[in-house]
């Protein structure tokens, strides 16, 4: 039996604090969802990986709730959290576990501080961050159980073919398997967000193609989504500008015609990524 971990509003009433949502500050009060969470973790990782527990990183702390499941969770965590008077409360709540060297507080912008290596990452990500966190984690390829806005988690999973395909589910689906593990109400939350949340599970891909130059594949990506209703043949053409193409022709003439005829809604991110690798090769100058 596990011990009963810190109950969330009574952290709220300790750290003295509303939430201001101006500053996405939206605390997690369910202790169901909060309790699942780090059990997101174990059921993709076989006994050979392991559930990836040795040292997890927490992107937004708030006041600690989820901190305290990942303590119970993980060997050691690190938590960050830009809010000067919540990382103030953090070291005080969890001065043990600080003193014991379990836990970290890093105060600071989780989008320029310096993170530590981890193995893993569980979050109730700042929304209006989200995408910036996504893709700072992402690149590491470590597993991650990341609560975005719903509508932001269905197009980072999205199919081809599906009208919430794009840009974001090439990208993330190119670093790593994502999936929606859970939908979570607004009722969750202190203050309630104006929109639904989800939680995205992410286990990195083994990488099964080469994209040749990662910046150039993303900018690709990006660039043939500003043409969606276009052929890729006529996005790769308009679109050089953005790319940074040199020759689209060239692109054009070396690529596979049935590629070219589709949109770019209905090709998958290995497509993209035998594309860009082609424009890499040959539709770039030497520079
Ligand atoms: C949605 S709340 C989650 C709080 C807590 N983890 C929970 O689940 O109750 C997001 C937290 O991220 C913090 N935050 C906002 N922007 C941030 C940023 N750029 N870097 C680090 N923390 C940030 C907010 O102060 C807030 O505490």
């Amino acid at each position: 039996m596990s011990e009963p971990r810190r109950d969330p509003d009574a952290l709220i009433a300790r750290a003295g604090v509303r939430g201001n949502p101006d500053r996405d500050q939206h605390f997690l009060i369910d202790d169901r969802v909060l309790d699942r969470l780090p059990g997101y973790l174990e059921s993709v990782h076989g006994a050979e990986n392991g559930p990836h527990t040795d040292h997890l990183l927490e992107i937004g702390a708030g006041t600690g709730a989820l901190t305290d499941r990942l303590l119970a969770a993980g060997e050691r965590v690190t938590a960050v959290e830009r809010d000067p008077g919540l990382a103030s409360f953090l070291r005080e709540e969890f001065a043990a576990e600080i003193d014991a060297g379990r836990l970290s507080v890093v105060e600071g912008d989780a989008l320029d501080a310096d993170l530590p290596e981890f193995s893993a990452s569980v979050s109730n990500l700042p929304y209006g961050v989200s995408s910036e966190i996504a893709f700072r984690l992402l690149p590491e390829k470590r597993p991650l159980v990341l609560m975005f806005q719903r509508e932001f988690a269905d197009r980072m999973v999205a199919e081809p073919g599906t009208p919430e395909y794009g840009r974001l589910s090439v990208s993330a689906q190119h670093y790593a398997n994502c999936e929606v593990v859970e939908t979570v109400p607004k009722e969750a939350f202190s203050p309630p967000p104006a929109v639904e949340s989800a939680v995205v599970r992410t286990t990195a891909r083994e990488p099964d193609y080469e994209v040749g130059d990662e910046d150039f594949f993303l900018r690709f990506v990006k660039a043939i989504f500003t043409q969606r209703r276009k052929t890729i043949r006529n996005a790769i053409r308009n679109t050089a500008h953005i790319s940074g193409l040199d020759d689209p022709d060239a692109v054009v003439a070396a690529a596979d015609e049935t590629l070219l005829s589709k949109r770019a809604g209905a090709l998958a991110p290995t497509d993209f990524a035998d594309l860009a690798a082609l424009a890499d090769d040959v539709g770039r100058g030497d520079g």
